[in-house]
């Protein structure tokens, strides 16, 4: 598990261990984490240090201070170091003075560099590039090694709006922010550098799930399990217009555990010849006992839609809302009278959906998604699935996590239909609400990751790769 802590709980923690340090010693501790970065990837791609060109953009604060403490160590490696001032009055004068005595030299502009290492502003940044610095990195062509993260984009919601850094490595120091895992494009791969901060860290804000955690979380039958023991996963979803979805959600549902599956409603014919193992019925009142139900996927906006999210409700399992039910629950919120208060609900709305249920309560999706799912979850005491290229999953008591996507092949039709699918299985198998729609988010994501392999992914591709992620998270 990836933990991720804010810039606030970051600051105070090193507030406490710079409190006791010699003064200096901690950039300097981070700096030399970022040359031996750097200093790694200049023999990976260039097969060695001694002069190769490296070239600083040095903003006016503490980020800019490594950038040059880092100069300074990469000279020792007979580096040849070109720093780039761009606040030359308020440039950290320790941080320069020890860059000039290693025999770095000051410029005014980028050259022709092997790497370029991205110090212009860290923890206290705000706002998109100004015009000079974004003149600047505009034209860099070498790869970039961001110093704790990628300038220009805000640390703690990841959010860009104007010119930034696009890192080919980020390096941090012991503790992950926001911005590293809800921004994974413009951070690239994250090192974290440990500057001793541990020990003074609090309990992370957020977590980012790993294959290991996912792996440990999906249900294994054992030898005294059957079909019931794993969970019946009813899915009410799909209409005559949209059979479509339907197929989709029973689908991913069938391939997520051994458990069993029961469809209601009116795609029956179409999901039975598509998944023989399931049991499908007309309504949500036949289908027998089941352990969690999804609704809502084509389910359509009009009475007989309410009529079927009332019966679920009205089941008292914990319930996965998508798509239809969403839109239901936002224009009749007096559809949540059915729900049993002790019964998880999930719901996965995109950014439209979420604007739909969450505006009537006052809260509204900005830039912070992490915050607005938290709202949202509190609100509606249930967890919240925010869909994006990072996805925010909020439970009620405030607990968060963040799964990234890989790539943008998953935002095609039908892919929520299967993600809706997952959450349901996982939740029939008894996994706490808010793990099983992240699990959930996870195998998604690499059953989209195989099923695209460079080239577009349909639902039914990412459906079929679903063994394929599990097996991927079974073996870590
Ligand atoms: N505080 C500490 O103990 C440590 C800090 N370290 C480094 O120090 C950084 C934090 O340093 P600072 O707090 O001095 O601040 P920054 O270096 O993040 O920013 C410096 C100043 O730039 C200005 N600024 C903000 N947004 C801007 C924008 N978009 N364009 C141009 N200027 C902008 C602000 O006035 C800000 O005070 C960390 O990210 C890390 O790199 C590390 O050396 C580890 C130890
Ligand atoms: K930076």
């Amino acid at each position: 598990m990836l933990e991720v802590w804010t810039t606030g709980q970051v600051r105070a923690a090193e507030d406490r261990l710079l409190a006791r340090t010699p003064d200096g010693a901690l950039m300097r501790r981070a700096a030399f984490g970022v040359a031996t970065v750097v200093a790694g990837l200049l023999r990976e791609h260039t097969g060695g240090t001694a002069g190769r060109r490296v070239t600083l953009l040095v903003g006016g604060g503490g980020n800019g201070g490594d950038a040059l403490w880092a100069g300074a160590f990469l000279r020792r490696r007979s580096v040849a170091v070109t720093a780039v001032l761009l606040s030359p009055d308020r440039t950290h004068a320790e941080g320069l003075a020890a860059f000039r005595k290693a025999g770095g030299r000051v410029a005014g502009d980028l050259g022709e560099p092997d790497l370029v290492i991205d110090g212009i502003v860290g923890l206290s940044a705000r706002g998109p590039l100004r015009q000079a610095a974004a003149e600047l990195v505009g034209r860099v062509t070498a790869p970039i090694v961001a110093v704790d993260l990628p300038s220009g984009v805000d640390p703690d919601t990841g959010a860009v709006d104007g010119p930034a850094v696009r890192a080919d490595v980020t390096v941090t120091f012991s503790a992950r922010k926001p911005v590293h895992v809800l921004n994974t494009g413009h951070c690239g791969e994250v090192r974290v550098v440990d500057i001793g901060l541990a020990p003074e860290l609090p309990d992370p804000d957020l977590i980012a799930l790993e294959a290991d955690d996912v792996g440990w979380a999906w249900r294994v039958p054992g030898p005294g399990d059957d079909k019931y023991t794993q969970g019946v996963t009813g899915v009410a979803a799909g209409s005559s217009t949209y059979p479509g979805a339907a197929v989709l959600s029973s689908g991913a549902a069938v391939l997520a555990t051994s458990g069993m599956v029961r469809y209601a409603g009116w795609a029956a014919d179409e999901v039975r010849g598509r998944w023989p193992e399931l049991v499908a019925t007309g309504t949500v009142e036949d289908a027998g006992r089941v352990q969690a139900w999804v609704v809502g996927p084509g389910l359509g906006t009009g009475q007989t839609g309410r009529d079927v999210l009332t019966a679920v409700f009205s089941d008292g399992v914990p319930t996965c809302v998508d798509a239809d039910g969403i839109t239901l629950l936002a224009a009749t919120p007096s559809l949540w009278d059915a729900r049993d208060p002790d019964a998880p609900v999930v719901l996965t709305p995109h950014d439209r959906e979420f604007a739909r249920i969450a505006e009537p309560h006052g809260i509204t999706l900005g830039q912070d998604r992490v915050q607005a799912a938290r709202a949202l979850a509190k609100r509606l005491d249930a967890v919240v699935l925010l869909k994006g290229n990072a996805t925010v999953v909020a439970a009620p008591d405030g607990r968060a996590l963040v799964n990234a996507a890989t790539s943008s092949w998953l935002a095609t039709a039908g892919s929520g239909d299967v993600l809706t699918g997952l959450i349901g299985a996982l939740l029939a198998s008894g996994l706490d609400p808010w793990l099983a729609a992240g699990c959930a988010a996870w195998v998604h994501v690499r059953a989209g990751e195989l099923a695209a392999d460079g080239a577009p992914a349909p639902a039914s591709l990412i459906l079929k790769a679903i063994p394929d992620a599990i097996r991927a998270v079974r073996a870590g």
